[in-house]
């Protein structure tokens, strides 16, 4: 791929730190990847270059596409999430960064120890904030570097006395993860953002460490991540790719202010500009320029497309999910059948919940697909249950882990384990506590017998994992009805594993950045259609895009109206879906008719009526095809190519 005038420079750019700021499609990607291979082969050290991403796949990727452009260099080059580059500091510098050996509890396990924090601190109140508020205030407090009174105060409508009272409840939350050597998904950043600023010797020694940051997404850091770059800088030269008009992750704490007020937080620093899209075709950034234009936030960005004209994208109104399903799966093998790979094609929903009778259909006509950014492998109870013995394994002291194996065991109930588990806290290795048990659960020897198992095959993890299901199969299969189906999991976890070098490198890859069943059963397929929710979606595109759900409800989502960041938001997610396209997009959704939205007797949205805000009820005739024109009888050439591919 030869870069354009306006990436080759934002590749070349000599000058010091640098914003490249441009919109969906203009090959921000493409262009920081060309960056890091020009500065490689310009001599710069591949080891003193950090590249950080949004997620695991999009490191993934990157390193990918640098190893074809700059070969075993690109091994070198430190790539990942922050929070991978950050616990990767942790783990390497335990004394310095004073963070002993810990394990990384998911959200999940938050709420656990948030219950439980909540129920010591203030017993039974139902009117108090629930754990998932709870849970949701510390993190948000903590991404945006606000201290948690300041952000209760300035946030919620919580009275002075609950302020004091949350204040309470987090405290304890706190000291349970240090009593178990917790770390939250938060701590990570936070941890590491403290030390970076608060003491010189780390300081220095992270600062000379590198000479570029390049940093993806831009738009969806926050003001923790920001602390952290900015902290890292100088020498390090920064090198920032974002679109404001991605921004979609407000709601976990992300400040687009990263990207807009760049120029006045880093003052000797420049803006690059990208204006040339050259995913989607101009129909499909008409609409989306369309939609970026009804906002009251000036945007400034009028995407052109390099590739020219193409096909007018759809709007296929249908009476219900079902129906929406049916279409998709049908449309999708005429396609397959005019010899069209599956791989073309990406459906992009809101939820994992919103798309699963798409899912359904697609698994009822043999369509191969992989899910991404659905519920996740590492959450189901089945595999919960076996990580909860790797876990005990790994860290003596992980109370949440210790309860759900001990319970798994007939005749263990809340109250003999909460027993065993006291004197476990005590300890600090595996061993004594396995003595421990074979003293206090003497009848119990089937448990311990399967616990040394496991602790005989540890450095080997994929046998760790094969002898943890093995040892765990038989009490497991009782507790699952659906266990045959369950079981193919395990398997799934051995191949995972055997990528690892250990049991704890394993699981904190997955949890950190989680990975659906389905795409880890489909890792090495490549000929799928890809199911994905937006959110999972940036950064991706697909020839043909399937956008469902596209409704009032969904677009903006019912729980942001009123809300009008939020609202905005919203936009900005629909936006992100509509540009993944490069040839077709075909939105589908209930209760559209002639550019008006009609209330159906048997359509889910009729309580609520057409009166709810919804970003295409405006929306020109003439920047798509609607299924009414697509079913008339002066069917014009390009809606018949569409339909009779
Ligand atoms: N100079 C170019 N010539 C041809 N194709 C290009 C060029 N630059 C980028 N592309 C292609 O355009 C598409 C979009 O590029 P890329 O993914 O880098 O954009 P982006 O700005 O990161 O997009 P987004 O922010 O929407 O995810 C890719 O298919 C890429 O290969």
């Amino acid at each position: 791929m030869e870069l354009n005038e306006g990436q080759r420079k934002a590749a070349e750019f000599a000058g010091g730190h640098a914003l490249v700021l441009a919109g969906a499609g203009t090959g921000k990607t493409s262009t920081i990847v060309a960056r890091v291979a020009h500065l490689v082969q310009s001599g710069a050290d591949a080891r003193r270059l950090l590249l950080l991403t949004f997620t695991r796949r999009a490191a993934r990727e990157m390193k990918y596409r640098l190893k074809s452009q700059i070969g075993a260099a690109a091994d070198a080059i430190a790539a990942g999430t922050f929070h991978n580059f950050c616990l990767s500091y942790l783990r390497r510098w335990p004394d310095l960064f004073q963070c002993p050996e810990l394990t990384i509890i998911d959200r999940d396990d938050q709420l656990q120890l948030m219950k439980l924090a909540r129920a010591t601190t203030i017993g039974t109140d139902a009117a108090f904030p629930k754990p998932a508020d709870l849970v949701n205030y510390s993190s948000y407090a903590r991404n945006t570097n606000r201290g948690i009174k300041t952000y209760l105060v300035e946030f919620t409508d919580l009275d002075p006395d609950t302020v004091a009272q949350v204040q309470a409840v987090l405290n304890n939350y706190t000291d349970r993860k240090r009593e178990c050597r917790y770390l939250d998904y938060d701590d990570i950043l936070h941890f590491f953002a403290r030390r970076l600023h608060g003491d010189a010797v780390v300081r220095q020694k992270l600062q000379s460490r590198y000479d570029h940051l390049l940093v993806d997404e831009m738009q969806d850091t926050n003001p923790l991540q920001w602390l952290i770059l900015d902290g890292l800088r100088d020498p390090a030269k920064l090198f920032c790719v974002g679109d404001d008009a991605q921004s979609i992750y407000a709601f976990r704490g992300a400040d687009f202010q990263n990207v807009h007020s760049f120029a006045e937080r880093v003052p000797d620093s420049t803006t690059l500009k990208l204006n040339e899209n050259y995913r989607s075709t101009q129909e499909i950034l008409d609409l989306s320029n369309w939609l970026l234009n009804q906002s009251p936030l000036k945007y400034d960005k009028e995407l052109r497309s390099a590739r020219g004209p193409g096909i007018k994208p759809v709007l296929l109104e249908v009476d219900d999910d079902l129906e929406e399903a049916d279409w998709v799966a049908t449309d999708l093998m005429d396609r397959h059948n005019g010899n069209t790979p599956w791989r073309d094609h990406m459906i992009l929903t809101r939820t994992a919940y919103a798309s699963r009778s798409v899912e359904a259909a697609l698994i009822e006509n043999d369509i191969p697909y992989r899910f991404v950014g659905g519920t996740t492998l590492l959450a189901s109870a089945h595999v919960k249950d076996l990580l909860s013995m790797l876990r005990v394994i790994d860290n003596v002291t992980d109370q949440l882990a210790w309860m759900r194996f001990l319970m798994l065991w007939p005749r263990i109930g809340e109250k003999t384990a909460a027993k065993a588990i006291d004197g476990i806290l005590q300890l600090t290795n595996i061993a004594d506590a396995v003595k421990l048990l074979r003293k206090r659960l003497a009848d119990k020897q089937e448990m311990i017998a399967a616990i040394e198992s496991v602790i005989e095959t540890w450095q080997k993890p994929r046998e760790a994992i094969e002898t943890a299901s093995k040892v765990l199969g038989k009490i497991l299969e009782k507790r699952y009805d659906d266990w045959d189906r369950r079981l193919k999991d395990f398997a799934l976890l051995q191949r995972l594993a055997s990528k690892h070098e250990s049991v704890r490198s394993f699981i904190e890859t997955y949890t950190l950045d989680p990975i659906t069943e389905s795409e880890a059963q489909r890792q090495d397929a490549d000929d799928l259609v890809t199911l994905i929710t937006v959110h999972s979606a940036k950064g991706t595109e697909a020839p043909v895009c399937y956008l469902i759900g596209v409704a009032p409800g969904n677009y903006p989502h019912a729980r942001s109206i009123g809300d009008d960041a939020q609202e905005e938001e919203e936009r900005r997610v629909l936006y992100v879906a509509m540009t993944r396209a490069k040839d077709e997009l075909i939105m589908t959704g209930t209760m559209r008719s002639h550019g008006a939205f009609v209330p159906h007797q048997n359509r889910r949205w009729t309580s609520s009526g057409s009166s709810q805000p919804y970003f295409l009820s405006n929306l020109p005739d003439h920047l798509v095809t609607t299924d009414t024109q697509m079913l008339s009888d002066d069917f014009d050439d390009e809606i018949i190519s569409f339909r009779d591919r």
